[in-house]
C-alpha cells in the first residue's frame, strides 16, 4: 500500500484531483464540468467574511449533495448531547475520572460518541462540547456530517482512517485532525477497538494563534498541517448517511456513496497535526508560564483575545528554571479546563491522572498540583529536567463546562478526587500577630 498523501499548509489554497483533468481549469462553474461531474461550493463562512476569514471549498464530484440528503429520519443518539444541556447535577468541585474501557459491543465512531462536558449554545454558534470517543467497529457503508460545529479529533488509543470528502487522513494517538462543519466523512479502525476525544466547536473554526513577540516562528508551524488528496468512492449500493443539526440526529438512506468527490480546491478541508512536531516555548530563566504558550489552535470568540475554545497541549520539553516551583501553580481561573491525557504523567498529578482519563477545573473552581507533586517540586534539584514522552491537553473555554448525566454517572469518576490535595500541609513559619 503506498503512503497516504498530503498537501502541506494551515489554511492554504489547496487543489487535488483523483482523476487527471477533472478540477476546472480557470472557472468554478463551467457549463459543463469534466467527466460530467457536478459542482458544488461548500461554505464554511459567510460569503462576505473579510478575505483572511473567509473559507470555501469548490467540490467536483458524481452526485450533488441534493442527492445525499434526502427524506430524513429522525433518529435517536442517546449519548451525543448538545449545548445547551444541564442534564447533570454536578457538584460544585474539580472532577476527575479513570480511563474508560472500550465495551466489548462498542459500535462506530459515531455511535461511540460520549459527551462529556457541553458549554454555550449551539444554535448561536457559541461553546463546544467535549466528548469521548469508544469505538469497536469500522464505518463502512456509514457516513456522517456534522452540521452544528467542526470536530477535532484527538485519539488516545488505536489508529482512525478518516474518508472523508476531500480524502484520506490517517490519524494515531499523538496526531489529531479536524473535519470541518459539514464536511462528509467516516471512520475505520485500523488498530481494532479505539478510544479518544472530540472537541465538537460550535464557534468560529480553529485557527492558529498569533504568536505575538515571539515572531514568525514556533509553537505549530503551519507547513506541519496536512490536508488530504482527492480520493472518491465510486459505490453503488445501500449507503446510510448520518448527519447532526441543531442537536438532533437524522438518517438518510441512499443507493452510492456520498464521499464522491473526485477533485476539489480551496481554503475549506480537514486537516491533520503530528502535536510531536510542536515547537515549544517556555521559561528559560525562572518562573511558570501560563499555559497559553502551548496552544495549538484557537476558536476565537467576540471578545478579543479570549478564546471560545483553545486546544492547548503539555508536550514534552526541558525545564529549566532557577530558584523556581517548576509545576503549574496553585490557580483560579475566568477559564474552563476540560484535561485529557494521551500518555504518560502529567507533572501536577504523577498518580491520579491516567492516560484515558479526563479532569474538569470549571471557572473559578481552584486547583492546583496535589499533594505528592507539591512535595516533590518544592524538595526537587534544579537542574535541567526533561519532561519526556508525555502528552496531555487542554480544551480550555471562556464558558461555564456543564457536565452530562452520563459524565455523572460514569463508574471512572473519582469520588474523592480533591483529597489529592487534603495532604497540603500548613508550612506557616512565621510568627501570630
Ligand atoms: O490546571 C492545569 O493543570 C492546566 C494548567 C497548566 C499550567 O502549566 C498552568 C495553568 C494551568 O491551568
Ligand atoms: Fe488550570
Amino acid at each position: 500500500m503506498s503512503p497516504t498523501r498530503y498537501l502541506h499548509g494551515f489554511g492554504n489554497e489547496f487543489e487535488s484531483e483523483a482523476l487527471p483533468g477533472a478540477l476546472p481549469m480557470g472557472q468554478n462553474s463551467p457549463q459543463r464540468c469534466p467527466y460530467g461531474l457536478y459542482a458544488e461550493q461548500l461554505s464554511g463562512s459567510a460569503f462576505t467574511a473579510p478575505s483572511h476569514l473567509n473559507k470555501r471549498s469548490w467540490l467536483y464530484r458524481i452526485r450533488p449533495s441534493v442527492l445525499h440528503v434526502r427524506n430524513p429520519k429522525d433518529i435517536e443518539h442517546s449519548h451525543w448531547k448538545t449545548a445547551p444541556c444541564r442534564d447533570g447535577e454536578a457538584p460544585l468541585g474539580q472532577l476527575r475520572w479513570g480511563a474508560s474501557e472500550i465495551p466489548d459491543d462498542a459500535g462506530s465512531f459515531i455511535e461511540g460518541m460520549r459527551t462529556i462536558v457541553t458549554a454555550g449554545d449551539c444554535s448561536l454558534r457559541v461553546g463546544l462540547a467535549a466528548h469521548l470517543y469508544l469505538a469497536g467497529q469500522s464505518m463502512h457503508d456509514e457516513y456522517f456530517y456534522n452540521a452544528d460545529g467542526e470536530l477535532l479529533i484527538v485519539p488516545q488509543f488505536g489508529d482512525l482512517r478518516i474518508f472523508t470528502e476531500f480524502g484520506l487522513i490517517e490519524c494515531s494517538p499523538g496526531e489529531i485532525c479536524v473535519v470541518p462543519r459539514g464536511v462528509k466523512f467516516r471512520v475505520e479502525l485500523s488498530a481494532g477497538p479505539s478510544r479518544g476525544y472530540v472537541c465538537e466547536n460550535y464557534g468560529a473554526p480553529f485557527t492558529l494563534p498569533y504568536r505575538g513577540v515571539i515572531g514568525a516562528n514556533g509553537l505549530a508551524n503551519p507547513r506541519d498541517f496536512f490536508s488530504p488528496t482527492a480520493a472518491f468512492e465510486d459505490k453503488e449500493k445501500p449507503c446510510r448517511l448520518s448527519v447532526k443539526w441543531g442537536g438532533r440526529f437524522y438518517r438518510c438512506d441512499l443507493d452510492h456513496s456520498p464521499l464522491d468527490v473526485v477533485a476539489w480546491h480551496g481554503n475549506y478541508a480537514p486537516y491533520k497535526y503530528d502535536l510531536r512536531k510542536f515547537c515549544p516555548v517556555g521559561a528559560v530563566l525562572f518562573d511558570h508560564p501560563d499555559p497559553s504558550i502551548f496552544t495549538v489552535l484557537t476558536s476565537p470568540s467576540d471578545e478579543s483575545g479570549v478564546g471560545n475554545v483553545d486546544f492547548a497541549i503539555f508536550p514534552p520539553r526541558w525545564q529549566v528554571a532557577e530558584h523556581t516551583f517548576r509545576p503549574p501553580w496553585y490557580h483560579l481561573n475566568i477559564m474552563s479546563e476540560f484535561m485529557g491525557l494521551i500518555y504518560g504523567r502529567y507533572d501536577a498529578k504523577p498518580s491520579g491522572f491516567e492516560p484515558g482519563g479526563m479532569s474538569l477545573h470549571n471557572a473559578m473552581l481552584p486547583h492546583g498540583p496535589d499533594a505528592e507533586a507539591f512535595e516533590q517540586a518544592s524538595e526537587a534539584d534544579l537542574g535541567p529536567v526533561k519532561i519526556d514522552d508525555a502528552l496531555a491537553f487542554m480544551f480550555e473555554s471562556r464558558l461555564p463546562l456543564y457536565p452530562t448525566s452520563f459524565a455523572m454517572s460514569l463508574g471512572t469518576l473519582h469520588q474523592d478526587y480533591a483529597e489529592c490535595w487534603s495532604d497540603l500541609r500548613r508550612n506557616f513559619t512565621g510568627n501570630g500577630p
